[in-house]
């Protein structure tokens, strides 16, 4: 699971024709951010038809497993924790039309599937002889049986990109406000793996390089394979170390690169607490970053408070909010909006707490959105 596909979920569109005008988006929200359901199957399919990416695969068999496994994983149906896989989406609530997702999964390494990567060192090597002294980036492949927990797969549909309602952010910053509501049911520590630049054609330089000579199979072929094999990863690659010197200088500059249609995934986790890891995907060469769960700032400012009764209509703070339900279809909800907070009261604008489908009294976990 990848974040940002290099579909730019964060890329600048620069008002395409056909962008919906979202206003002051967060004085009066306009989207949802809620668990998927069963019934949003066709709204999922119409997402994924745009834009076909790994994360999303334009198959309804995939799509329907992914949300067969959240909303068991929301309901509390997987009977371990650590096995569940939750998939937020984004909703239009003028439309009712789903314009992105993002995932968690609250394990990602296991015994049946571990978590498999490069680690990243370098070896000095000298002789007195020749008075030569090198260094090189070391590349050992190294596999995780209690993986940390990763958010992914986050998508947001191409003509809602960089609209003032911020739908990538808003899709990013929820898993954290989720994580932080529920910490017992996730890892100490939070991975998310990013994407490398690729070729114009979707390659990998890495994989061209190196796992297709050891798999004889395409950089796509092998993405999608290893969603549900691990196997052949672990028999087919080399077990022992490889010198990165060995690769062409274009090869060696991708180890550890983010795309640019991720730049602003990475900067938006190194602001909240994410630190590069020295490990890459042992396909492309993307970087893992990841942040002790603890220390991610959002996490650290996540607060529950209590509805008060009253509107709010002002402009505030702005925030995420978020609240939950025992039981039913639908068990989250959460929406970004402008609020004023009295200590452990707050009061939120008429529309929100409609979307939200709340009542004053009602108790409301929220994280800052700046
Ligand atoms: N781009 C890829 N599919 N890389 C291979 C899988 C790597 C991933 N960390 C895993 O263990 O599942």
């Amino acid at each position: 699971m990848q974040e940002a596909d290099g579909t730019g979920a964060w890329c600048k569109v620069t008002g395409p024709s056909g962008a919906p005008f979202l206003g002051r988006s967060s004085a009066c929200p306009m989207l949802v951010l809620r668990d998927v359901q069963k019934t949003d199957l066709p709204g999922l399919k119409r997402l994924a038809a745009v834009l076909n990416t790994v994360n999303l695969p334009n198959n309804e068999e995939t799509l329907e497993a992914i949300i067969d496994k959240s909303v068991k994983s929301f309901a509390g149906k997987v009977k371990d924790p650590f096995e569940r896989e939750y998939l937020f989406v984004l909703e239009d609530v003028r439309n009712n039309l789903i314009i992105g997702t993002s995932m968690i999964i609250a394990q990602h390494g296991t015994y049946d599937a571990p978590h498999i990567y490069y680690e990243v060192s370098e070896r000095e090597h000298y002789s007195a002889s020749l008075e030569r002294h090198l260094r090189h980036k070391v590349l050992s492949i190294a596999y995780n049986y209690e993986g940390p927990t990763e958010i992914g797969g986050l998508v947001v549909d191409p003509p809602y990109r960089a609209t003032p309602d911020k739908p990538g952010k808003q899709l990013s910053f929820v898993r954290f406000l989720f994580i932080a509501m529920h910490r017992r049911l996730f890892r100490p520590r939070v991975l998310a793996e990013l994407l490398p630049p690729l070729l114009p054609d979707g390659r990998s330089l890495l994989w061209e390089a190196c796992g297709k000579k050891f798999t004889g199979l395409t950089y796509l072929e092998a993405d999608r394979l290893s969603r549900q094999n691990k196997e052949f990863i672990k028999e087919l690659f080399p077990s022992s170390d490889i010198y990165a010197s060995l690769f062409p200088d274009r090869v060696q500059k991708v180890l550890g690169e983010v795309g640019p249609a991720t730049r602003g995934v990475q900067r938006m986790l190194e602001r909240v607490g994410f630190r590069y890891v020295e490990r890459i995907d042992p396909f492309d060469g993307g970087p893992h970053f990841e942040a002790d769960t603890a220390d991610i700032s959002l996490v650290r400012r996540y607060r529950t408070v209590k509805l008060a009764d009253e509107d709010f209509e002002l402009e505030g703070d702005d925030v995420l909010v978020a609240a939950e339900r025992e039981s039913g279809r639908n068990r989250f909800r959460s929406v970004r909006c402008q609020a004023r907070l009295d200590n452990t009261v707050i009061y939120l604008p008429a529309r929100a707490k409609e979307i939200l489908e709340v009542k004053a009294g009602a108790k409301l976990s929220i994280i800052p959105f700046e």
